[in-house]
């Protein structure tokens, strides 16, 4: 559930003219906030608010701490609201809560002062309001997002915002959360549902959507069952990758594999015996459940004789590393890209700068307009559908920034679209267990010293 300002925006239009005035969706919020904040009977409190909308939402959480009993102060650094909906309730609310001139320390801080009302950089007063927050020794508790963070996108994000301890973001998690440059403000997320509906093209994956049924076996089943994939990759000087792939896609329960490499890889064989090998020339065979193309592989060295095969195929082909080309587009199956940013920026003529800064946008424009399932790779990986909706995993683990955790993810890739369409969002399960298998072998082994081959044994572990 993630959404721009745009769509809360409607969202909170719609609800407006269905009935459900703006005060009342601040009380939802407010209410929804309050039981989770982290604070002591005895904290001192203070709540800026700024003069739109999400000002009013702090008015009504001080409110709702001061009638608790704690002693709550109001900082209002900009002046008086100017939304009739948080006016109403800073009027009552001021009668309970100390209003200052003046801010003071306290133990906390809420940060009510900018929400996704606001437009580019902050300019003015507000500037020398977030850095005295973040000069504070204070738990900063951010409602919505952290003042100065924009919503959508980071291109224009001047690196001023306030530095939240924790952040409740309102009915959905806005785009900046999973953006690099952005989600470190935020500190930790938390949703808060304040009743309206859900129309978001975008999910969040965490652990819990990891389907562990992808490890089971029926009892009388057969390798056919499994699928039956071929993974190509490999060049003269680059000859693990496909190995690593390969060995991935078996861990990840694939029935038989095919791994083309060229002849040069004939010495690394034997260290993939449960794998079936054919060469670069060979003629690819009609059979195949999928078919993943690219890793260790580099432009010429027969690259287009292959491809001119693979793609008259009709099963999804996965496209990755060195067969990533705008000239690969055209298949007759489903067509799933694995670009990293840096490969990314290639396929888009745009700036790795430009991708990063608006990941979501982009991504989900790019599956669109070449109706291809992207698998944009990252902390926050994308994995966006022709449709251009999709979802970002936030099961982080540093272990995968090293050379060849690529293989592993195209090899489970191919493992699970292999399995002829019985799998809900192949791509998105085997990011998640990808990240899953990463992150379990750090707790044993420190993610600087994880081995690519490490997490492949590590897939039938978690
Ligand atoms: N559906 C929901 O999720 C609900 C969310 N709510 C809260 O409302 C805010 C959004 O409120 P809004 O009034 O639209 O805007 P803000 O409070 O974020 O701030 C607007 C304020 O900021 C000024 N401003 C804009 N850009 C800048 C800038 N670059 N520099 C300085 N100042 C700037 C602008 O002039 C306005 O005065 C949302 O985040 C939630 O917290 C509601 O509670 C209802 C339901
Ligand atoms: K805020």
């Amino acid at each position: 559930m993630i959404y721009t300002a745009a769509e809360i925006k409607q969202i909170d239009q719609t609800a407006t003219q269905n009935g459900m005035p703006e005060s009342i969706l601040m009380e939802r919020a407010a209410s929804a906030i309050v039981p989770k904040l982290p604070i002591e009977s005895h904290s001192t409190i203070l709540v800026v608010c700024g003069t739109g909308n999400n000002g009013g939402d702090g008015w009504v959480v001080a409110r709702e701490l001061a009638v608790k009993g704690h002693e709550v102060s109001v900082w209002l650094p900009l002046g008086d609201s100017k939304s009739e909906a948080a006016s109403t309730h800073a009027a009552y609310a001021s009668s309970l809560v100390r209003v200052i001139e003046q801010p003071v320390a306290t133990d906390i801080v809420i940060d009510a002062l900018f929400g996704v009302g606001l437009s580019g950089p902050v300019t003015g007063k507000a500037r020398d309001v977030i850095e005295w927050v973040n000069q504070q020794m204070a738990t900063v508790l951010s409602i919505d997002l952290p003042s100065g963070i924009p919503s959508d996108h980071a291109l224009e994000f001047d690196g001023l915002a306030i530095q939240a301890t924790r952040t409740y973001c309102l009915h959905g998690y806005k785009r900046t959360a999973f953006l690099n440059r952005t989600s470190p403000y935020y500190g930790q997320i938390e949703r808060i549902d304040i009743g309206l509906p859900h129309t978001s093209g975008w999910s969040v994956l965490t652990e819990s959507d990891f389907n562990r049924s992808l490890l089971e076996r029926d009892r009388f089943s057969h390798k056919t069952d499994y699928g039956h994939g071929i993974l190509i990759g490999g060049s003269r000087h680059l000859l693990g990758a496909p190995f690593l792939g390969g060995r991935a896609a078996i861990r990840s329960g694939i029935g038989l594999l095919n791994l083309s490499v060229p002849r040069e890889a004939s010495p690394f064989i034997s260290t993939l015996p449960e794998a079936m090998y054919n060469q670069h020339t060979d003629v690819l065979e009609q059979s195949y459940d999928a078919i993943a193309i690219g890793p260790g592989m580099v432009e010429g060295e027969g690259m287009d004789t292959i491809w001119q095969q693979v793609k008259h195929q009709s099963c999804p082909i996965i496209v990755d590393a060195g067969a990533l080309s705008t000239r690969r587009f055209e298949t007759r199956g489903p067509l799933i890209l694995t670009p990293h940013p840096g490969e990314f920026s290639r396929l888009t003529n745009q700036s790795v700068e430009e991708i990063e800064g608006d990941r979501f946008a982009v991504a989900s424009e790019f599956a669109k307009q070449h109706r291809v399932h992207l698998i944009l790779k990252g902390t926050y990986t994308l994995i966006v559908t022709p449709d251009g909706k999709g979802a970002v995993n936030t099961v982080e683990a540093s272990a995968l920034a090293k050379g060849g955790s690529g293989d592993i993810l195209t090899g489970i890739l191919l493992a699970l679209w292999s399995r002829k369409g019985e799998l809900q969002s192949p791509s998105e399960q085997a990011v998640l267990w990808h990240a899953l298998a990463a992150k379990s072998i750090s707790r044993t082994i420190h993610p600087a010293s994880v081995l690519a081959s490490d997490v492949i044994e590590e897939l039938g572990r978690i």
